[in-house]
Parts: C-alpha cells; structure tokens; sequence
C-alpha cells in the first residue's frame, strides 16, 4: 500500500544523490540521532536501546531530535535503528552493554542450522517499517529520510566474533577455511538486507544506505570474492523488487568504510547512486577515481569536532573545495566520515552546519 505524505520541501540530499548541481551541498552526519545529544541520552535513562528501536513512537522521538535542534541546517533524517537488527530477525540474540555483543555467536558453520531457516521481516522487523511512516508523518516534508541496514560482510562479521572485534580472527577463520559456506551465508544475509530495505523504502524511506563498516579489513581480493557480490546483490535486487511493483526505488547509498581500494570498481558496477567516504582518502582523488559515475557523501574525521571552531571551519572549508566540480557543489553530500562520537558538544556540529553551508555555496 502506497503512503500519502506532506509534500517534501528540502530535496537537496536526493538531488545531489542524482548527480545534479545544488546551490549548496546537503549536510547531515551519521548517527547524529544519538548519545552526544542530551536529549538523546534523556529518553535513554529510562528506555533501553532496543526498545527505543522497537517503539515506533520512540525512534520518531529520536530521530527527530536532531532535525528540531537543527532546524534549517540539517538537510536529511536517518531513521533511528541499528545494522545489528537483521541478526536479531535471523535468530540470533543481541544484547547492548553497552557496545554490541551475541551471547551465542557463530561458531562454525554447523551453527548455520540455528538460524530462522526463513526470515519473515515484515513480522520480525515491522517495526522499523512503523518507526518509518510515522517518522516521514512527524517530518512533515521538512527533510528527506533516510532508510538503512547494515552490509552483509559487516553483519557476518558480527555474528561470528560476538561483537567488536580487533583482528577478525574468528571470521576470517570462517571465510578462509569455510569458503563455500562463508559465501552461502552471507548470501543469506544479502537476502534479508533486500527485503529488509524494500520493506523501508514501501514504508516510507527517501534513500538507502547500506552500511559495509568493516570493509576495510579485507584484502582487496577477498572484499570482491566475500562482500562485492553481495552489495550488487542488494543494489540489483532492491530495485528491480520495487520495479516489479510500480514504485520508483530511492536513491541508494554505499557506505564501504576503509575499502577506498575498491572505489572505482565500486563506482563502476556496484550499483550504487552514492558512495560514503572515511576520511582517509582526499577528496579530489576520491572524485577523480570515481569519474563522475557517481555522488560522493562524506568525509570530515568526526574527530575534527573535537578539535575547535576553528579546526572544523578549517575542515570544512578544504572538503568543500576538494568536492567542487567547476566551482561549486554538485554530486556531494557533506558529512562526516564515520559517526558522531558521544563526547561531541552539539554546539561544534551545529558550527560544523553552518561552515557546510557558508564554504559550499555556489557564488
Ligand atoms: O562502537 C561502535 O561505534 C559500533 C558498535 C555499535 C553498533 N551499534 C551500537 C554500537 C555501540 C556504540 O555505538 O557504542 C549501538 C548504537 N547504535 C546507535 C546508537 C546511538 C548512538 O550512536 O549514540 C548506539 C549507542 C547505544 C546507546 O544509545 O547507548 C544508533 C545507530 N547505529 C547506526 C546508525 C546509523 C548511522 O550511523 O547513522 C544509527 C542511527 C543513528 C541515527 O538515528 O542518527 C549504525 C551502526 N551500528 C553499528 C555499526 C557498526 C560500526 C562498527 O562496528 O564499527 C553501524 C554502522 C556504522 O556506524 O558504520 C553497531
């Protein structure tokens, strides 16, 4: 079913996702619904993590925070959630104390037979869908939405070391020495992402971004045997379900933290409208890799935010140059290059707004 919504009055995110020149770049950073806001951290004294998740009238509560605190600065919303969602639909149990951690973890790949052998995510993650409708309601057409879920390698990751991990010994092991059944899984997964963010997009989602954080730890080589085809997976997928079903398929986001090696392959044939950058690559050599195949978002060290007003204009003033296509902003979203991190004073990202849109308007 088809939603009615208040018409959108800020598509500048969309169209910059298109290619298309703005008069300004959109900003908006990852995880900015969060634990730097103290009216985040308010609403989480007496809600636990998921269960803001889960209460569809909590996670429109959070993600709007950011837009009200930001009014006329913030040019997109991301649906509060988490990537680790899509293992919880799968059967696993997630618990945050405080960071992530599985108390039953994949062991080997006889522990496969443990999961939901099909996922129903309309009835596991319907939720999210609820959250999304509300949340484009509450929005009133103020910005655009963003729908997410994390990649099938980062969430493979997690369900085989239990959490966070320094040197992916335990998924390593897996798709080194379980290959075929590494690739069967994650596979697997890439299933449940495409059902997951076409029930997003039905529901309401402006955009899509798929999270792929852990990239970077694979080689080159095992990022196109291991994670690459899962990512055209999902691209491909999502977009002909949606064309099968009449509806336009938003525009959609790659976030492959650390994989600045695959850039140009990324660009290429993954599918993808936009691709998220860290902060290690610089960004003219980010645009000339990509050749104009597709939108870049990205990619201020979030660490800059605790470096002084002046650090951030510094910041801010050197990406909006090295983004530039003939002078000015086109096919760029600015944000940072990985979340906001909780000690961040809110006063410094709205500072970092407003040098977004001071350094990145076209004269
Ligand atoms: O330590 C980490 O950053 C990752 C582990 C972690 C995750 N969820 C988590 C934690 C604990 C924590 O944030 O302390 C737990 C988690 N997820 C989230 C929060 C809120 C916050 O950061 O203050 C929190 C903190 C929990 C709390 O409120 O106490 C919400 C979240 N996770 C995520 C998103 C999507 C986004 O980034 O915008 C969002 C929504 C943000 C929004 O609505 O504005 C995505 C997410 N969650 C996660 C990952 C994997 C990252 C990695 O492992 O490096 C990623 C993707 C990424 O950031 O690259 C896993």
């Amino acid at each position: 079913m088809a939603h009615e919504f208040p018409p959108l009055k800020n598509d500048l995110l969309l169209r910059a996702a298109r290619g298309e020149k703005t008069e300004r770049a959109p900003v908006w950073v990852m995880r900015q619904a969060g634990r730097y806001l103290p009216e985040f951290r308010e609403v989480r004294k007496s809600h636990e993590f998921f269960e803001v998740c889960r209460t569809p009238a909590l996670a429109t509560e959070v993600t709007l925070q950011p837009i009200r605190r930001y009014s006329g600065l913030l040019d997109a919303s991301i649906i509060f959630s988490d990537i680790l969602v899509i293992p919880q639909a799968m059967g696993m149990e997630v618990l945050m104390n405080p960071g992530p951690s599985f108390p039953e973890p994949l062991d080997t790949p006889a522990d496969i037979s443990k999961l939901n052998k099909v996922v129903d995510v309309e009835k596991e993650l319907g939720y999210v869908f609820k959250a999304i409708t509300q949340t484009r309601i509450a929005l009133a057409g103020e910005v655009p939405l963003i729908g997410f879920c994390g990649a099938p390698w980062t969430l493979f990751a997690y369900m085989i070391e239990g959490g966070g991990s320094k040197f992916f010994q335990k998924s390593k092991t897996w798709i080194f020495k379980y290959p075929e059944e590494s690739k069967a899984l994650l596979m697997r997964i890439a299933d449940v992402c495409v059902d997951f963010l076409v029930g997003q997009a039905k529901a309401g989602a402006q955009l899509l971004q798929v999270f792929d954080s852990w990239a970077g730890e694979l080689s080159p080589h095992d990022f196109d045997i291991f994670s690459l085809p899962t990512l055209v997976h999902i691209s491909t997928n999502v977009r002909k379900r949606l064309a099968a079903e009449n509806l336009p398929s938003p525009p959609m986001t790659l976030f492959a933290k650390g994989a600045n090696y695959a850039l140009a392959s990324l660009a290429d044939s993954a599918g993808y409208d936009t691709l998220g950058l860290d902060w290690q690559i610089d960004p003219a050599e980010a645009r000339r890799l990509v050749k104009g195949k597709v939108a870049l978002q990205g990619n201020m060290d979030p660490n800059v935010l605790y470096g002084g007003r002046d650090a951030i204009e510094g910041a801010v003033k050197r990406i909006c140059a090295g983004f530039a296509v003939d002078g000015g902003p086109q096919a760029w979203i600015a944000n940072l290059g990985h979340g906001i991190t909780p000690g961040v004073d809110p006063e410094d990202l709205r500072w970092f707004f407003e040098c977004v849109h001071k350094y990145s308007a076209r004269s």
